[in-house]
């Protein structure tokens, strides 16, 4: 397939792009390098530098493409909270640029990298598809907005969609992994302080209803995930938007978070206790069931120690190339 992947110089964007090479795909990368890298985009991917409202329309009429995946997006959740407008205009009026060009140009396959956030804070888990949408941060409403508009667009103009609403993507794939100037997430923070370019790492609220009082998330490998955006695209069907929640089905707190890193590293990590951070839920785990029953995804790197040994790897490898700059949000 002939394929446009929007922020394909970020992390999940530049995995996928990469394993859809590998697949024998052409890959058309458009990204605006706002937190992404050059030197993520893999080699034998076409690169736009742009931002993809400004450009979806001339690109998709040139092209004849098989399909997009939006992976394109501001994503932080601490940041959309102070800083929301950004977020409704960097993320949803970009989206509708882009359906409107997909729309014009009959590109047949859309998939978007919805996220767990458009649940909010569940009342028990694993969260399925069927569970309320109640976003608690402007980061989570905006990716819900999005889902929103796409269902629209399918049923009206016959798009075939697939939103995947990831959990907490990490792990890497050989040379593609998180390299972000300004870092949040918490596996590459508590990796970075293993190595020693930061001081220590900081658990964001103690006091949360959990077993250990730290935040619980379903850690999903990098490697995983782009699996599930083939099968999408393989399996996508005019007219119809499916909504498929993708985690490994285990919750981990931060201090087990912490604890998997100190074990794959061997290496002593400080720890400072610290509030909670705005908009963050208490506990976030997938049922990835609908994905496993109806795509026929079967996620293999679900060991939370060979996710974060694949990351180890990846940031070793990294060396003097790492944007380990100090976290601001
Ligand atoms: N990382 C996670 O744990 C996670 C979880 C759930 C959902 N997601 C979603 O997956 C997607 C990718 O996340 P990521 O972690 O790789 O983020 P990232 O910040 O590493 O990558 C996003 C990329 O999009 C580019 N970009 C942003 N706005 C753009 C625009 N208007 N035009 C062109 N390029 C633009 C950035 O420069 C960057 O390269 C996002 O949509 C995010 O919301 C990520
Ligand atoms: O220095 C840090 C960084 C994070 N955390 C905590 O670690 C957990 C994971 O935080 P991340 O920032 O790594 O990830 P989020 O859960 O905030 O968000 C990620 O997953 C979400 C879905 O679950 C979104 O889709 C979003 O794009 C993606 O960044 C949270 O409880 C957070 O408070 C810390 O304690 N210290």
């Amino acid at each position: 397939m002939k394929l446009l992947v929007t922020g394909g110089a970020g992390y999940v964007g530049s995995v996928c792009a990469a394993v859809l090479l590998d697949r024998g795909h052409e890959v058309v990368v458009v990204d605006n390098l706002s937190t992404g890298n050059r030197d993520a985009v893999p080699a034998q991917a076409t690169f736009i530098e742009a931002d993809i409202k400004d450009v979806a329309a001339s690109v998709l009429d040139d092209g004849e493409f098989d399909g997009v995946l939006h992976f394109a997006a501001q994503s932080l959740v601490g940041e959309s909270v102070v800083a929301p407008a950004q977020y409704w205009s960097g993320n949803v009026v970009t989206a509708i640029a882009l359906l409107d060009a997909i729309r014009a140009s009959n590109t047949p396959r859309l998939v978007f990298s919805s996220t767990a956030a458009t649940y909010g804070e569940p009342d028990r888990t694993p969260i399925t598809e069927s569970m309320p949408t109640a976003p608690t941060n402007p980061y989570g409403a905006t990716k819900l907005a999005i889902d929103h508009a796409i269902t629209s667009y399918a049923n009206a103009y016959g798009l075939a969609a697939t939103s995947l609403r990831y959990f907490n993507v990490a792990g890497a794939y050989g040379d593609f992994g998180e390299n972000r100037v300004v870092e949040t997430h918490l596996i590459p923070l508590v990796l970075q302080t293993a190595l020693g370019q930061r001081a220590k790492i900081s658990v964001f609220g103690t006091d949360w209803p959990t077993p250990d009082g730290t935040a619980v998330r379903d850690y999903i490998h990098v490697l995983d995930l782009a699996e599930a955006h083939i099968l999408a695209l393989e399996s996508a069907q005019p007219s119809t938007h499916r909504i498929f929640n993708l985690g490994s089905g285990t919750g981990f707190s931060v201090r087990e978070v912490i604890d998997a890193c100190a074990r794959v590293t061997g290496l002593p990590i400080a720890v400072e206790d610290a509030p909670r951070r705005a908009g963050d839920p208490a506990v976030l785990i997938a049922s990835s069931e609908r994905a496993i029953a109806e795509l026929g995804w079967s996620p293999v790197k679900t060991d939370l120690d060979v996710i974060v040994g694949d990351a180890w790897t990846y940031l070793q490898k990294l060396g003097d190339r790492s944007h380990a700059a100090a976290s601001t949000v």
